[in-house]
Formats: C-alpha cells, structure tokens, sequence
C-alpha cells in the first residue's frame, strides 16, 4: 500500500513539475478555499505551493497509507515512538490543560507535570515579587540561561518574540563554550542581584557543564558560601547530577520530553520568571489549540499535515533539496536558527526505522534570516538561482501596538508574489525600449524572472503567546508527519555523538600537549599549528 501511494506520488510529481502555480487558480476555482485554512489562530495559504489539485490528493493519499493518523495516535498515546531509545514522545503533555491524563509507556505523567508547573510559577512570582531573594537579600534583577541546544534555541526564541522593550528583568543567554560568550552576557551583571539558571536534559554537555562551571567562579568571587547556591538553579532530566554539581534548586522533567522539544518545560523557567506564568500559560495554551486542531482535524484541513505534505512534495516530489523560512517580524528573527533544530536535527536522516537505507531526501536544508533583512541578502538567488528553493513566510499584521505594519508585510506579499508570477523577458524587453536592440537583449534576460516558485504564507495577527505557541507547535507536529511519511525516527539524533567523542579525543591530545599517532594528516597539521 505505501510503494503504491509512493509510486502515484511520484507519478503526480511528475505531471505536476511543468504545471504554472498561477494557472491552477483558474483550472480550479476552489484553489484558495482548499489550500488555505484557519488552526489555533493562524491562518495559512498554502494555495502558491506547486502543486495541482490531482497532486495534492496523491500526497493526501500518502499521507493515509503511511499512517500519519495512526502514527499521531501513538504518540499522544505515550507509546514508544522513539524506538532507538525506547521513549514515549510526550511534549503535548507538557502544555496539557490541568488535570489531564498522558501516560508514558502506560505510566501516569500528568499530575507530576502539573506540580512542576505549579511550583515554577510560584517560583517564578517568588523572584518576581522579590520574596525569593539572593544570599545579600537583594531581589534578582537578571537571569543567566546557561543550555545549548535544545536548551537554548526555544527559550531564546519565546523571550525574544514576547519580551517588553524595557524588562523588569534582564534576561541574557549563554549557549557557545567560547567563552567570549559568557563573558559578554556576564558584562554589567552584579552577582548579588544575578540568577544563574543551568540547562541541561542531560547535564552532561560539555559546553553547557563548561558555562556553568565559570558562572559558578564568577558567583563565588563576589558571594561568600552561605546562600550562594539559591544563585543557581539547575533544570534538567538528571537531577542527581545538577544537584551534584550544586545547583541549590532543580526544576526537573522527564526523558520523554525531547531536548528540542522541550521548551513547554522547565527548560523556559527562565522565560516563566522574566515574562510571567500568565504569559508562559499562554504559550501552553496556544501550543494546546494546535494540538487539539491536529488531532481532530481531517488530514485535508490539517495545518501540520498540509505544511508536512507541502515539503515532502518539494523534496521528493520535485527534488528541491533546501527551504527558506522568512519571519515578518523582529521578534521571531530567531524562527529559522529554531527550525533548523527542529527540522534539521529529528528528520535529517538517512535510515528508516527498521535500519534501511532511506531511498530519497529526507529533510531539506532549512535557512533563514527575518524579513525584510534576508531580502537585501540571499533572495537573490532564491528569485533567480537555478535551483528552486521553496519559501515560507511568516507574516503579522501588528508587531508593536494596534497600528498595522503595512510595510513589514506588504514586502512579505510581494515577495510571495513575485516568486509566483516572475517577469517575463518581453516584460522586461519593453522596459528597456530605446536601447540598442541587441544590449537590450542581453540586459532583458538579466532582467528576467522565471517565476512559478512555491511558497507558504503563515499569518498571525500579533505576536502574543498564543500565537508563538500555536506556531511552534504547528512546526512541530509537521516535522513529526513528514518523519512518519519517510518511515524515520524524527526524535533521536544519533548524528550529533560522533563529533562529541571525537572533540574529546582532540582535547585530550591538546591536554597531553602532542597530536595522537592515530590522526589523519589533515586533523594533525590543523591542531598541530592551533596548540603551537
Ligand atoms: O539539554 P542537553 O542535554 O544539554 O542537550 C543539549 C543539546 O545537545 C545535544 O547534543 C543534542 O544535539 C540536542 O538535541 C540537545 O538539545
């Protein structure tokens, strides 16, 4: 049944490729209505993808016999989707209304989330309120989120999209072991007034271990021992070892919350202390909505599905191997490093589940830079490169106050429209009258667009919690449906050891003071002139 619906995938592929995006607008007067539609408060157009009307029945139909219906079922069923590792997958426990009832591999997990929940929001207003104070007794003025990963991307992004233009607290981020990085985000603090918050789901990343190592010096050379410890806050899967590495206080969750989906955690302790648990409430309940949309929503009107059907189209339909990702926004500037862990980190594979080899593109390249910025930068190539690079654009009609900002996202529609609709060479060709007809035709060419190029529009109206719930939840459950559609693990990332265990090695080299005999020539001329 799937080779089947593969094979009819590829065959609509096929009739599809020289099909004009903008003609199919007429071929099928119901286009808009059915390629756009409404889920937690987005609104998405998926209309100026390249496909037919017959072309996205065939991905629907794949999606039906890979079993994206009862794939969903299982992971919000707590079963063991992540099957290299042997966990359930349970992020939408996280931001599941109060006494819900997820289970993980059959155990109950929804009272421990809710007390967690609880005692980061007391927390949280214990810091805010100044009851929960430094060992000088002065309230907390600033936070130092110490976490790489998965630990770093989500909450960054969330404090970026939702933070006041004057915060009560300052909230800085340290992810590079460099560590000019540390000592940037250390410049101005006082450590009386500094909360240092280290995580880590496994406590055992060495840039992160490495940070908090250096936040813990910087703490104790102003900070006599007593009380020192209430500075620093450890969140992790492993509290054991945060509490050995003395963290005076541990928020913790569970092996089956997944490092980049974790940020419905404790991993936003940060975020729920600088911008509130009302707003950290709201960004649970808009990640909850696109939960409830997902599950109920019949595949054809399904966001997460159509956006999921959307890139397997491009990818093994068409063979387009890369994505761009435009936020309209300021505030979401950091959606595209986030989709690149998301996206990059649970489908760039190359196996299935049960270990074979994949026979096509699993994820694409995933880049981005904000709007307007990325404009002014690679769209060049993304109008006129060889190479068509399917675009999405997050567009929001209000980034600051109630005024309308018409030309944040007049350039988001223009852009969308100008992949779509190109410019013909006799357009350009009448734009150049009165010079010399043959440099005329060569500057006409130059001057061409070929046009037909796909793109998503996802609007939302501002940038609240709800919003940026809904909106990475909705990146979310589409990476989940197209690991299911490639038959792939989306939540571990083996990928990622190789390159720890060999930096290791290396520094161990570097601390022995001499290159190992077993090195490549290569990697022993390199480290050879970086210990000189
Ligand atoms: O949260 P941690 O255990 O410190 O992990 C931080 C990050 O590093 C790992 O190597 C993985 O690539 C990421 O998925 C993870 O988010």
């Amino acid at each position: 049944m799937t080779d089947a619906a593969w094979t009819a995938f590829d065959a609509a592929a096929a009739r599809d490729r020289e099909a004009r995006i903008a003609d199919q607008f007429a071929a099928d007067p119901d286009r808009l209505s059915r390629m756009t539609v409404e889920a937690a408060g987005l609104y998405l157009d998926l209309s100026k993808q390249s496909w037919t009307r017959a072309g996205f029945e065939a991905c629907l139909e794949l999606a039906r016999a890979t079993g994206v219906e009862s794939a969903r079922a299982r992971l919000f069923g707590g079963e063991a989707v992540n099957d290299t590792e042997g966990r359930a997958v349970l992020h939408p426990a996280l931001r599941a209304a109060e006494g819900a009832d997820y289970r993980a591999l059959g155990e109950p997990v929804s009272v421990e989330v809710d007390t967690v929940r609880r005692a980061m929001a007391d927390y949280a207003q214990a810091v805010r309120t100044g009851r929960e104070t430094g060992a000088t007794g002065k309230a907390f003025t600033a936070i130092v989120h110490i976490g790489i990963g998965g630990s770093d991307l989500g909450p960054r992004l969330v404090w970026d999209a939702l933070k006041p233009l004057e915060p009560a607290i300052d909230l800085r981020f340290v992810a590079n072991i460099d560590p000019r990085d540390m000592a940037e985000a250390l410049t101005g603090l006082d450590p009386e007034t500094t909360l240092v918050i280290v995580v880590s789901k496994t406590f055992t990343t060495q840039e992160t271990l490495s940070n908090a190592e250096a936040a813990k010096a910087w703490l104790a050379e102003s900070l006599h021992e007593a009380g020192r410890d209430s500075h620093f806050i450890g969140v992790t899967a492993a509290p054991e070892r945060a509490a050995a590495f003395g963290c005076g206080r541990t928020f913790a969750f569970r092996d089956w919350v997944g490092g980049r989906y974790s940020l419905w955690s404790a991993v936003s302790l940060s975020c729920v202390i600088a911008l509130g648990p009302e707003a950290f409430d709201g960004l649970l309940a808009g990640a909850r909505a696109m939960d409830d949309h997902f599950v109920s929503a019949p595949l054809e009107t399904n966001a997460p599905v159509m956006m999921a059907l959307a890139q397997v189209w491009n990818v093994d339909g068409l063979g387009r191997s890369a994505r761009t990702v435009a936020p309209y926004a300021h505030g979401l500037r950091r959606l595209p490093a986030f989709l690149q862990q998301l996206e990059m980190e649970s489908n760039g594979k190359r196996v299935h589940r049960d270990g074979r080899p994949v026979e096509r593109q699993t994820s694409p390249v995933v880049f981005g830079e904000p709007g307007t910025n990325g404009q002014h930068a690679f769209f060049q190539q993304i109008h006129q490169g060889p190479e068509v690079v399917p675009a999405e654009f997050v567009v929001v009609r209000r980034t600051q106050g109630d005024a309308a900002e018409a030309p944040l996202w007049a350039n988001a529609l223009a852009q969308g429209q100008a992949l779509m609709q190109g410019k013909t060479t006799e357009a350009a060709r009448v734009e150049l009258s009165g010079v010399d007809a043959a440099e005329a035709d060569r500057l006409a060419a130059h001057k061409t667009f070929p046009g037909n190029r796909p793109s998503t529009t996802i609007v939302m109206d501002r940038v609240t919690p709800e919003a940026v719930g809904a909106l990475l939840a909705l990146y979310e459950h589409k990476t989940f449906v197209e690991g299911v559609i490639w038959d792939i693990n989306s939540f571990d990332q083996w990928g990622v050891e190789l390159g720890k265990v060999l930096a290791k090695a290396i520094l161990s080299d570097v601390q022995a003071g001499t290159p190992s005999a077993g090195l490549d020539p290569s990697t022993a001329a390199l480290l050879d002139r970086l210990m000189r």
